[in-house]
C-alpha cells in the first residue's frame, strides 16, 4: 500500500512528519511518502523521505508568475505531485497540462477527484494513479472506507475500465491502521492522508499505527 500525507497548510513541523515518514518506511513494507508546502519542499526533501509536491501548474519555463513549475519541484527534491486536489480544482484542460507537465520533469502523478465518474476522467488522462476523495469527508476523521465504500469499489472499478495501468488510491478521514485495510480491501493500491498525521500529537505513532497491520 501506498500511504501518501498531504501536510497541506497545516500549521505542523514538515521536518518532524518527514523524518517520521522517512524512519516509519523503513520498517514497513508499505510505501511512506509526505506532500509539504512548496516553500518546505527542498528541507524535507533533504530528510531522506519520499517527497511529493501538492500541486504543479500546466506551465513551461517562461512569462508565468507565482505559479509552481514542474521541473522547479523535482529541482527541489520532489518525485511525485497531487494534481486537482479537492481543495486545488483546476480546469480539465490544466489538470491534462499539469499531467503532462509533471510527465516532462519526470515526476510521478496522482489526480484527485471526487466521484468514479471523475476518476474515469481523471483516468483518461494518464496519469500513474487516481485518488478518489469525497469532498464532505475530508478532515472530518469519518473514513471513507467505512462511511462510503460504494465509492471506492466504484472508483477503483471506473479507473479499471479506463485503463488498468492507473491504480487508485482514496482519501478522506482515513486515520488508522484498519482504515488503510478497509481501503485495500475495497481495492485501492494507497490511501491519502492529512489531518490523521498533520494534527497528530505524535506524528511518528500515528504513522506507525496507519502502517501496523500492513
Ligand atoms: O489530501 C488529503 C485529503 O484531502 C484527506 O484529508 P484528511 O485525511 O484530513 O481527511
Amino acid at each position: 500500500m501506498f500511504v501518501l500525507v498531504n501536510l497541506k497548510t497545516y500549521p505542523c513541523d514538515p521536518i518532524e512528519v518527514a523524518e517520521a515518514v522517512r524512519d516509519v518506511n523503513e520498517r514497513t513494507d508499505a510505501r511512506l511518502a509526505v506532500a509539504p508546502q512548496a516553500a518546505h519542499l527542498e528541507q524535507v526533501a533533504e530528510t531522506g523521505a519520499e517527497t511529493w509536491a501538492q500541486h504543479v501548474d500546466a506551465i513551461d519555463h517562461g512569462s508565468n508568475t507565482g505559479h509552481a513549475l514542474a521541473e522547479t519541484v523535482a529541482d527541489a527534491g520532489a518525485v511525485g505531485t497531487l494534481i486537482n486536489h479537492s481543495e486545488r480544482r483546476l480546469k480539465l484542460a490544466d489538470i491534462d497540462g499539469a499531467v503532462r507537465a509533471a510527465e516532462r520533469a519526470d515526476l510521478e502523478t496522482v489526480v484527485c477527484a471526487n466521484n468514479p465518474a471523475q476518476i474515469g476522467a481523471a483516468a483518461a488522462l494518464g496519469p500513474d494513479a487516481v485518488a478518489v476523495e469525497p469532498p464532505e469527508l475530508i478532515g472530518t476523521g469519518t473514513p471513507v472506507s467505512q462511511a462510503d465504500p460504494d465509492i471506492v469499489e466504484d472508483a477503483v472499478e471506473a479507473a479499471a475500465n479506463v485503463d488498468s495501468e492507473v491504480s487508485v488510491l482514496c482519501g478522506a478521514g482515513i486515520s488508522t491502521g484498519d482504515d488503510v485495510v478497509a481501503a485495500g480491501d475495497l481495492g485501492a493500491e494507497g490511501v491519502l492522508l492529512a489531518s490523521g498525521v498533520a494534527k497528530a500529537d505524535d506524528p511518528s505513532a500515528a504513522l506507525a499505527d496507519l502502517v501496523e497491520p500492513l
